[in-house]
């Protein structure tokens, strides 16, 4: 299931990145050897509906698409929304789901979605970071600023359980649908200084436009977003009554939170090539079919290693139940097989462009967190922290221990 259109067209890049895989894993001999993987691809316009709609013709019409017999495995969606429907309803077919770019935290529910995997990690991994750095930087009182969706929820909801673990209190927690302006004066008024903000970017721009206005902002707040809103996002100043300069001003210095999706490492992954050989292929393709726009703004582009690191994962665990699975007799009723499938799908633990492609026992991928901070109008990357071990590492700045990035015009008080 690859969005071509909707809230998030996500398919757009990661449908090309898969179909690479596939045509590279049914070259391998080594790999379902006798077998050819074939993959029917729907687009799902990021519809919960239509997702569901594809789901239902895939097991009943046998003439739907082309695909004439039972699906093995579904790859995707890729909408959060979506995968909430179709992933819920896939266990009741013993069909195993494996998404490339959903970040809800209630995907996590292992009751609600027990056949459900993904490579996209849950927006609920940024949160260790976050504490990681509030703790670095003695920041004890914190508040969390929230737009009403079940994502941003759930997140919150994770970080206060995070936060109570690590004596960091969380102060105020400010919701908002539509309108942040009261939500911020409340931030105000109990003299917040560090603030997370987990909204989407059209939201964020009403925050910080706001914020400025009500003179909530400079070198004595720090603000935490997430990390993949678009480039120069905080410009778009169409649907806000703030000039890019007010803007700019508001949001200097903020930090923000990101998973890593491609590797930096030069190693060779398990397709044999390296992460840079992978998107250096992908981009001519992308190249090729979006000739309009520049490849970084193809839906889905930053989470296309997850898509290609997902077709892996499905073709691995396929290969490992051959020995103890004959998948001529898979249907959709075979409770057995599915139980083989989904312990194969446990035992992924491959090298791929996305990292080390792992799941935990809720079917999340772990991934590393990239953090970055607005200096000046540009990102900088400070550090990536592994999750798994709870390690720093500073990218092109060293830590707080007096060196360039204290150089920098905030002056964190660490009374906070
Ligand atoms: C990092 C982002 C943009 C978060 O939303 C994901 C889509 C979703 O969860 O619906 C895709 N990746």
């Amino acid at each position: 299931m690859f969005p071509q259109a909707g809230e998030w067209a996500g398919g757009e890049a990661a449908f090309p990145a898969a179909i690479k895989a596939l045509d590279q894993i049914n070259q391998r001999e080594d790999i379902l050897p006798g077998y050819y993987l074939n993959l029917s691809a729907y687009d799902t316009r990021c519809s919960a509906g239509l997702g569901t709609t594809i789901l239902y013709e895939l097991l009943y019409n046998k003439t739907f698409g082309n695909v004439n017999s039972s699906i093995l495995m579904l790859l995707g969606p890729a909408c959060s929304p979506v995968s909430t429907a179709v992933g819920e309803a896939a266990k009741m077919w013993n069909l195993i789901v494996l998404s490339y770019g959903s970040s809800s935290p209630a995907l996590s529910n292992r009751a609600r979605f027990h056949t459900f995997f993904r490579t996209h990690p849950p927006a609920t991994l940024h949160n260790p970071t976050r504490i990681k750095f509030f703790e670095l930087f003695g920041w004890k009182r914190i508040a969390i600023l929230i737009q009403t969706e079940e994502v941003w929820q759930s997140t919150a909801e994770n970080l206060e359980v995070l936060a109570r673990k690590h004596n960091v209190h969380i102060a105020v927690r400010q919701l908002f649908d539509n309108d942040p302006s009261h939500a911020i004066s409340n931030l105000q008024k109990d003299d917040i200084r560090i603030i997370v903000g987990l909204f989407y970017e059209e939201k964020a721009r009403k925050v910080f436009c706001k914020a400025y206005q009500q003179k909530y902002f400079g070198e004595s707040y720090v603000w935490w977003l997430v990390g993949w809103y678009a480039d120069n996002w905080f410009l778009k100043i169409d649907d806000i009554d703030c000039t890019a300069d007010e803007m700019s001003r508001a949001v200097e210095g903020h930090f923000t939170t990101e998973i890593q999706m491609l590797t930096d490492s030069t190693t060779r992954t398990i397709s044999g090539l390296t992460a840079r050989e992978f998107i250096t292929d992908l981009n001519s393709t992308l190249k090729q079919l979006f000739p309009n726009k520049p490849v970084e703004s193809v839906g889905g582009y930053v989470e296309s290693p997850l898509a290609y690191d997902a077709t892996w994962a499905l073709a691995l665990a396929l290969n490992r139940s051959l020995g103890r699975a004959n998948l001529e007799e898979w249907s959709y009723g075979n409770v057995n097989m599915k139980e083989i499938m989904m312990d194969d799908m446990k035992k992924t633990d491959f090298f791929g462009v996305s990292g080390a492609v792992k799941f935990d026992e809720l079917g999340n991928r772990m991934s590393k967190i990239v953090v970055e901070q607005l200096r000046n109008g540009y990102y900088h990357r400070l550090a990536r922290f592994d999750a798994e071990k709870g390690s720093i590492e500073w990218l092109n700045n060293e830590g707080p221990d007096g060196s360039r990035c204290w150089n920098y015009k905030h002056n964190y008080s660490s009374s906070y």
